[in-house]
């Protein structure tokens, strides 16, 4: 499992997601540019105390990181898409993306994905903050494989 975050605008939600993928040991893959000025002591510094756990790459471009080989499968996480992350059977390899948190992803990214999962909202509500979406659909992924790694034990 890799949780792969697409150009993130805001330092507060990167830091979150950071620390959130070395605390639960999940790799994580930024692609950059952010909005934001970063170098690697300060992503590092994000993760707080569990830097050393961190398990991080930094890609400089959407382009970059699509041409590069990737296990599992790209699932990104979108308002626009119509299956419940709830209902999608996830596997121990998959890439889960989250978009920017002033845009989304665009339609390139989009269409590469493998699967396009949604955390179905009240109607009112547009969208969740980028690392509640990360945290919610990790722990399901997380939660899911792990029983399917005990079931076939
Ligand atoms: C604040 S949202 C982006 C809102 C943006 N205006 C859009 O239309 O995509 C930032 C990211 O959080 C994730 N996200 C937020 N709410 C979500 C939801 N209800 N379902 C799936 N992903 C969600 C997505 O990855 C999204 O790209």
């Amino acid at each position: 499992m890799r949780l792969v975050l697409y150009e993130p605008d805001i330092p507060q939600n990167t830091g979150t997601m950071l620390r959130l993928g070395a605390a639960l040991g999940v790799a994580v893959d930024l692609i950059e540019p952010c909005g934001f000025l970063i170098d690697d002591r300060r992503l590092r510094r994000a993760a707080m105390d569990y830097a050393d756990f961190l398990d991080l790459t930094r890609w400089t471009s959407w382009r970059r990181y699509s041409e590069a080989g990737h296990a599992g499968r790209l699932v990104l996480l979108t308002t626009r898409a119509a299956q419940p992350y709830t209902e999608f059977a996830f596997a121990a390899d998959d890439r889960i993306m989250v978009g920017r948190e002033s845009a989304g992803v665009p339609d390139a990214v989009h269409d590469a994905a493998g699967a396009r999962l949604v955390i179905p909202l009240r109607p009112e509500a547009r969208s969740i903050n980028v690392a509640t979406a990360a945290a919610m659909v990790l722990g399901e992924a997380i939660r899911q494989t792990t029983l399917s790694m005990i079931a076939r034990r």
